[in-house]
C-alpha cells in the first residue's frame, strides 16, 4: 500500500521572473523553470517513485512542469487529469501588475496581506480561503480516493493552490499559513494513513 501523494509547484514562470502577479494568466516557463521541473523529475526518479496517475491545472506552466517531470521519470504516457480546481489563486485586478509597483501604490503591508493572508482577497480576486474552497473538495472527491486505493499520485500545481492543500493536510491555522511558502520544483511527499490522515511528510530538497 503506497498511499503516497506528491505535490510539486511548477518551475519558475516568465512572470515569476518579471515579478508580475500571475494568477489565472498563462505565461510559460523560463529556462530556469524548465531546469527546475526536470530536476524535480530526476529527484523523484532517484527516490524510486513511479506514479499511477497525475493531476494538474488548466494552466500551461503546471502542465509543462508535469510533462518534463514525467519525461525524466520515463512515464510520459501516464494518465493525467487536468482540472481548473487546481489553478493558481485568481489574483483579480492585480493580475499582470508588477509586485514592487503594487507595494509603492498600496503599501508593503497591504500587498503582503493580499499575497499571504488566509481570508483577505485581492481586489476582484480570490483569498486563500476562496482558493481552498475549490481545491479541497476536488482533493477529497478526485485525488484522495486514488491515494487511499493504494496509489502513488503526482500533483503539479501552483504556489497558492498548493498552499491551500498543505494548510489542510498539515492542519495549519489561518495565522500559520501566512508564513508558508512553496518552493518551485521541490517535491513535497505525503504518506497517508488508511483514514486519510498524514503519516509522514518529506520535502525533497536538492
Ligand atoms: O503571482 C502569482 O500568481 C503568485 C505565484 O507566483 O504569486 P504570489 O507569490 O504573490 O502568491
Amino acid at each position: 500500500m503506497s498511499r503516497t501523494l506528491v505535490l510539486v509547484r511548477h518551475g519558475q514562470s516568465e512572470w515569476n521572473l518579471k515579478n508580475l502577479f500571475t494568477g489565472w494568466k498563462d505565461p510559460g516557463l523560463t529556462d530556469k523553470g524548465v531546469e527546475e521541473a526536470k530536476d524535480a523529475g530526476r529527484r523523484l526518479k532517484a527516490g524510486g517513485f513511479s506514479f499511477d496517475i497525475a493531476f494538474t491545472s488548466e494552466l500551461s506552466r503546471a502542465q509543462r512542469t508535469l510533462t518534463l517531470m514525467l519525461e525524466e521519470l520515463g512515464q510520459t504516457g501516464l494518465e493525467t487529469i487536468r482540472d481548473v480546481a487546481l489553478n493558481e489563486r485568481d489574483y483579480g485586478d492585480l493580475s499582470g501588475l508588477n509586485k514592487d509597483d503594487a507595494r509603492e501604490k498600496w503599501g508593503e503591508e497591504q500587498v503582503h496581506v493580499w499575497r499571504r493572508s488566509y481570508d483577505t482577497p485581492p481586489p476582484g480576486g480570490e483569498s486563500l480561503k476562496d482558493t481552498g474552497a475549490r481545491v479541497w473538495p476536488y482533493y477529497i472527491h478526485d485525488i484522495l480516493p486514488k491515494v487511499l486505493a493504494g496509489g502513488t499520485v503526482l500533483v503539479a500545481a501552483h504556489g497558492n493552490s498548493l498552499r491551500a492543500l498543505v494548510m489542510a493536510l498539515d492542519g495549519l491555522t489561518g495565522e500559520e499559513i501566512v508564513g508558508q511558502e512553496i518552493a518551485t520544483g521541490v517535491p513535497i511527499v505525503y504518506r497517508l494513513n488508511a483514514d486519510s490522515t498524514v503519516a509522514e511528510k518529506q520535502v525533497l530538497e536538492g
